[in-house]
């Protein structure tokens, strides 16, 4: 299978401590993959690597058809070739409807003014629908997005990258501080992203990385320690070992 994003032999040291050690492995065009791994395994800074965020001291970051090396690109341009990142933290514009917010991001003008200015077209208010319906926020169109509920904020905000059309969508932890609810119905708009562009989930909470149903990466000390199905990385002896028998 041809690859989206392809990491080989990367490392990044901080102060002389190895945060990522000779990282490699790749993901797949329409591929939902989850990555685990104790505290400090490099997860995060796997994730400022991909996005222009971190530079690594060595390695390469191939992407699309292989010919680009995203290392040495800045944040604005990897966002532009189709890398979107949700953060933990939900940063929706409360003051503003949950409409209000996906028209900015449909519009890829994320200022308030710009929807105050601005005569919608027929297209951006049929996608802003769309997307409503996607995250499941369609009877909430006109509320202050400030008034959601936490797991609304993040299901606006996963609504907003999806307006970019991202080909990969980095998501980190998006299962925490959310009811079992919210958790289940995240999972579907997850999968159903992951059925037309890559998505990769850093998450802690197992239940939630069993109902994504993908392949697994575990990362211990800035490399690869296990990847498979979940059921097999969490019968691996050395993964028990670092991450799941502590
Ligand atoms: N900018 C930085 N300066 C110094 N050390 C850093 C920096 N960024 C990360 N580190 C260190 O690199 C290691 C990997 O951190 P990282 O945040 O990537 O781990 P993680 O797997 O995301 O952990 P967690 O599950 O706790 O979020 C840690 O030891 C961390 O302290």
């Amino acid at each position: 299978m041809s690859q989206l994003l392809e990491v080989s032999g990367v490392s990044v040291s901080f102060d002389g401590f190895k945060a990522i050690n000779n990282l490699s492995f790749s993901i797949g065009p329409a591929e939902m993959r989850a990555i685990i791994g104790p505290n400090g395994a490099g997860k995060t800074t796997f994730m400022d690597i991909v996005t222009g965020k971190t530079k690594p001291d060595e390695g390469s970051v191939l992407w699309g058809d292989m010919s680009k090396n995203l290392i040495g690109m800045n944040e604005a341009k990897i966002a532009r070739i189709g890398i979107g990142r949700k953060f933990q933290r939900p940063t929706v514009f409360e003051d503003q409807s949950v409409f209000e917010n996906l028209l900015m991001a449909v519009k890829n003008d994320r200022s308030p003014w710009s929807v105050l200015f601005f005569k919608p077209k027929f297209k951006d208010l049929a996608k802003v629908e769309a997307l409503a319906s996607e995250i499941g926020l369609s009877d909430q169109l006109e509320r202050k997005s400030g008034e959601l509920s936490h797991g609304q904020k993040q299901w606006l905000e996963i609504g907003m990258l999806l307006a970019q059309d991202p080909q990969l969508l980095l998501v980190d932890e998006p299962a925490a501080g959310m009811t079992l609810g919210e958790r289940e119905h995240t999972t579907d708009i997850l999968k159903e992203a992951a059925k037309t562009r890559a998505v990769v989930v850093v998450e802690h909470d197992m239940d939630f990385v069993r109902r994504l149903e993908c392949k697994v990466t575990v990362l211990h000390e800035g490399s690869v320690l296990a990847e498979g199905s979940l059921d097999h990385v969490t019968q691996n002896k050395d993964v028990i070992d670092v991450y799941l028998g502590r």
